[in-house]
């Protein structure tokens, strides 16, 4: 058995905790797959690297409705998926290189498990185990798709977003369920390249968690583009001849498809570690409790990312890894001044056609928080600005040139509690918005108090924000 100052478990957002203030500490950092976790190898980079190629063959379909004889062909998948990944998987293994190069630094290559307080077995990958404890130990250990159990669907080849971005050809037809992030920006990938996609979402609409206005708008988008069933379930999928899949869904309608890919939600991996064996507690999603610092219910174990937050977003998982860092720091310290981790202006954003953006509560949920005397809404539609005019090809068809800005404030504070984008660079555009609300600025004067560059884009944001001080007057 070794003693560590630190272990770290996962080497997503865990690994860049420790930097040279660690130096005089033996740390371990156990892994069972490749460096840099979910976001580097199989999630938010290489799928942004697939939907700008995507966005891409979408702008150039625009051109004949402007002028520009463009055509675009089916894409070349081997092309595209090796150029992302020889970046990706070169990245991922410099990262290994660089820590186990380093001397304080153990790389455990396997996956870890709980037997004590502290106390860890780890299943290393060339064989045999190992037995390590620590004063401290932060749980970075991320989460992993959801497998609804869906009738057949052991018997038949499916993929998730572990695996989809990695098959040697782009499929003729791909199936997807699961109408969320993960569903949405690869059913926008597969259309783009020139795949037959049809997508099944339990729910009314696809993105149903967004402000209703934006998931409305979102879905008739898709719609066009491909082929969406909406409030129904797979109940069944079965082998068919040649190779493909039938999904039987419960509304009794049937769809053919050569890839399946199951993009239903994911959970936090602390069932994997057992984490009970250690004190850890957990709630009926898996996610790991924390307190404000990052600090699990058993002492000397913090939690951070995936592993613990309501907000399965990489940045949040940053932001965890800086305060447990900062944490660390000052208990080695011996300071009892913990840093605090905020979690209450949350953006995010999904990278879809058109992309989406949001931050803070929808109207319904600002009605239901706060009663409808207290919410004003304003709306800036993008094809009323100059900018949005440079996009128009046919507006009735174009679910980016026809996207809008949605903001919700309260008349009794003046200030913005929610805002809701969908149309181009939507993830771009919220930020003044998030900023507004993280340093509490009130709605009057935020337009007139800066200047909005003419033409860009951005003037969605400053007539949107016009629209809402002068609802606020009335
Ligand atoms: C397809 C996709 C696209 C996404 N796009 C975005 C995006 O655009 N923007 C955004 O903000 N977020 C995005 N996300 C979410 C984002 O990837 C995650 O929120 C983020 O990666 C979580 O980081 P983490 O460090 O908590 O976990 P991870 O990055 O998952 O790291 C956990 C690590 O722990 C390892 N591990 C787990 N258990 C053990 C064990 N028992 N022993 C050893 N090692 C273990 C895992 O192998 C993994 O490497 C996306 C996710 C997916 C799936
Ligand atoms: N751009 C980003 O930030 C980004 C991108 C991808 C993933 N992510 C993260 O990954 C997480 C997981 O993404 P996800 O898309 O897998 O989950 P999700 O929770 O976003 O969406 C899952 C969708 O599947 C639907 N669903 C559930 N069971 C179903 C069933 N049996 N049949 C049909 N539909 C069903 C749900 O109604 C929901 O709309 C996200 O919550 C997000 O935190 C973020």
């Amino acid at each position: 058995m070794t003693h560590y100052d630190l272990i770290v478990i996962g080497a997503g957002s865990g690994n860049t905790i420790v930097d040279d203030r660690f130096d005089d500490r033996r740390v371990a950092i156990v892994e069972k797959g490749p460096f840099g976790g979910t976001c580097l190898n199989r999630g938010c980079i290489p799928s942004k690297m697939f939907i700008y190629v995507a966005d891409l063959a979408e702008s150039a379909r625009r051109g004949p409705a402007l002028g520009l004889p463009t055509e675009v062909g089916r894409a070349d998948w081997t092309a595209i998926r090796d150029r992302i990944f020889a970046r990706i998987d070169d990245n991922a293994e410099s990262g290994r290189d660089y820590r186990e190069d380093a001397d304080n630094v153990d790389v455990l290559v396997g996956e870890a498990r709980f037997v004590g307080e502290r106390r860890l077995v780890v299943d290393l990958a060339d064989g045999g185990t190992a037995e390590i404890t620590a004063d401290q130990v932060v749980l970075a250990s991320g989460s992993r798709p959801v497998v609804p159990p869906i009738d057949g669907l052991d018997d038949v080849p499916h993929e998730t977003s572990d695996t989809i971005m990695r098959i040697p050809e782009l499929p003729a037809r791909l199936g997807v369920i699961g109408g969320g992030y993960v569903g949405c920006e690869l059913a926008h990938v597969f259309a783009a390249y020139g795949s037959e996609v049809v997508q099944v979402e339990s729910a009314d609409r696809l993105l149903s968690t967004q402000d209703a206005d934006i998931a409305a708008h979102f879905t008739r988008g898709a719609q066009q583009r491909y082929d969406v069933r909406l409030g129904t379930k797979v109940e069944r999928v079965s082998r068919t001849a040649g190779g493909a899949v039938t999904l039987h869904l419960d509304d009794g309608s049937e769809a053919e498809v050569d890839v399946l890919l199951v993009a239903v939600g994911r959970r936090p991996n602390s069932d994997l570690l057992e984490v009970d064996k250690a004190g850890v507690e957990t709630d009926d999603k898996g996610l790991v409790v924390v307190d404000q610092h990052q600090r699990t219910t058993a002492p000397g174990v913090w939690a951070l990312g995936d592993a613990s937050s309501h907000e399965p977003l990489k940045h949040v998982a940053n932001q965890d890894a800086r305060v447990v860092q900062a944490n660390l720091l000052a208990t080695y310290s011996g300071s009892s001044e913990l840093v605090t981790s905020d979690h209450d202006v949350v953006p995010q954003a999904v990278f879809a056609h058109p992309q989406v953006a949001a931050v803070g509560l929808t109207e319904a949920e600002a009605r239901e928080e706060h009663g409808d005397h207290d919410v004003v809404v304003a709306r800036h539609d993008v094809a009323d600005v100059a900018y949005g005019w440079a996009l128009a090809g046919d507006l009735d068809d174009d679910p980016e040139a026809a996207g809008f800005v949605k903001l919700v404030a309260l008349r009794s504070t003046g200030r913005l509690v929610g805002a809701h984008l969908v149309g181009p660079m939507a993830s771009v555009l919220v930020q003044p918005l998030i900023q507004a609300m993280v340093h509490d600025l009130p709605v009057k004067g935020l337009a007139r108090s800066q200047y909005w560059i003419h033409p860009s884009l951005a003037e969605v944001v400053e007539n949107a924000l016009i629209g809402l001080e002068s609802a606020l007057e009335d």
